[in-house]
């Protein structure tokens, strides 16, 4: 009988099926530890373990290569899945050297040969015989340059830590990088939107949200067993998407009548918080999405709202042709690579290629070109992403706009800051960029935009 523990085994596994089969994590884990019938306490455990080790791959390998004299990519990748699970008992969590090394090399006689095993054990004790602080030194010592450090420290790929630098440079705060990369290694707490007209705030448990007037934020327990949640009257919901949302709805009175549009809305966060808000003035919302199983989120979304929005399977870029100067508001939450919410999906940022920036930017634009042909004349459009990166967010905003003379930018920030229920710290300019380090929510970029 093999003496790891099942925390550690459910871990090894998710974070094996992240790598072999693109798992996601975060709905994998889940599954394992209730087929492992896991404690509480044994949960918590394999949680950090997975989330832990994926996050901070980048710096346990480097403290891997350093310890075992070659590069990684020359480890059997399920060895390599048991060091870097060890890296994060021995460095980060601080679990008792023997039991960390023990157990993984336990773990290696499951996935390895009997050289990989002797390999596993003779690295995890070189890794043991330093204290952290030491293999931190070593891990900076082999950086090129002061951003590959903190890239290497902070266990980011060194073309997301640049991207992230460059906005930074450009708001003037390029001292706040660190922080920034810091924020995306702890996980945010749940946050919580009533939709309006259907809760209210003091139903929910949690402290109220510094910034959305909707808002509150949890310090534990189950969001889904909140009753307002599980009747579909308050969501799940990051404190900048609905920032984003109430951006466009509140930018200006509603008027009775108006017609708006979520132009990619699964899974229909956004449009249940914007339909509660064309409802309260008299405007109707419509959703769109192509994906079908996604759209079939938005409707269970919106499905506690009445009258209830229209939902439409569609692509968004045609909706311009196919109806010109129609909506009087629009939502164009683009597709993009997510590199704002680094911090709920931690093998994130390892998935990503800096081609996956490219590659969306003629997405982004036809979806930006068809929003502009939809809206009305007076109308209002807000272009958000997810990402902070200047690719996806000012650069496919200013090459639109470079051929729409009519369409114009709004001072988003001003917009926000009337809403927000405290001030927000922002750099100066036309649009709102929120970080997790300063302001605690998703990297989300918002650009209210108007046509003439
Ligand atoms: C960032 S997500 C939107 C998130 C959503 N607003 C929310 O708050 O839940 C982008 C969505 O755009 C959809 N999408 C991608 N290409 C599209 C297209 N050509 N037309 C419409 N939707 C598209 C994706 O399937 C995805 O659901």
């Amino acid at each position: 009988m093999s003496r790891a523990t099942p925390a550690r085994r459910v871990a090894l596994d998710v974070i094996r099926a992240v790598r072999e089969s693109d798992a996601y994590a975060n709905l994998l884990l889940p599954v394992r530890i209730g087929r492992a019938k896991l404690s509480d306490a044994d949960a918590g455990l394999a949680t950090e373990l997975t989330y832990g080790t994926l996050r901070m791959q980048g710096y346990y390998d480097a403290v891997i290569a350093i310890a075992s004299g070659r590069s990684v990519d020359r480890i059997d990748p399920p060895i390599l899945d048991v060091l870097r699970l060890a890296c994060h008992q021995l460095l980060s969590l601080r679990v008792a050297t023997h039991a960390a090394v023990d157990e993984s090399v336990e773990l290696a006689k499951e996935v390895g040969s009997r050289s990989a095993v002797g390999f596993t054990n003779g690295v995890l004790r070189t890794i043991s015989r330093s204290n952290p602080e030491e293999w931190r030194e070593r891990v900076l010592a082999t950086a090129r340059s002061g951003e590959e450090a903190l890239a290497l420290e902070h266990s980011h790929p060194l073309w997301v830590t640049r991207a992230i630098r460059q906005v930074l440079v450009a708001e003037g705060r390029e001292s706040e990088l660190e922080a920034a990369l810091i924020a995306d290694n702890v996980a945010p707490r749940v946050s919580l939107a009533v939709l309006p007209g259907l809760a209210h705030r003091v139903e929910l448990p949690g402290t109220p949200a510094p910034y959305s007037p909707l808002g509150v934020r949890l310090s534990g327990g189950d969001p889904l067993r909140v009753p307002a949640v599980t009747e579909g009257r308050a969501r799940v919901q990051d404190e900048g998407s609905q920032l984003a949302a109430l951006v466009l709805s509140r930018a200006r009175p509603v008027e009775p009548g108006e017609l708006w549009l979520d132009l990619c809305a699964g899974p229909g966060g956004k449009a249940a918080l914007l339909a509660a808000e064309a409802a309260g003035g008299g405007a109707t919302l419509i959703a769109n999405e192509v994906v079908p199983a996604r759209a079939e989120l938005v409707r269970s979304a919106v499905a506690a709202i009445s009258p209830a929005p229209e939902v439409r399977v569609g692509d968004g870029t045609t909706v311009g042709s196919e109806h010109p100067a129609h909506f009087d508001r629009i939502l164009l939450d683009a597709p993009c690579t997510g590199l704002g919410a680094l911090r709920r999906r931690p093998e994130a940022r390892w998935r990503k290629q800096p081609g996956d920036v490219a590659g969306l930017g003629p997405l982004q634009s036809a979806l930006l070109e068809s929003a502009i042909a939809a809206l009305k004349p007076g109308g209002l459009l807000a272009y958000v992403t997810c990402s902070p990166h200047a690719a996806e967010t000012k650069s496919i905003v200013a090459s639109v706009l470079r051929k729409h003379p009519e369409v114009s930018r709004l001072d988003t920030p001003a917009v926000l800051q009337a809403i927000a229920s405290e001030p927000l710290d922002l750099a100066p300019g036309d649009h709102v960029q929120l970080w997790p380090h300063r302001h605690g929510t998703d990297a989300m970029f918002i650009q209210l935009l108007t046509k003439a």
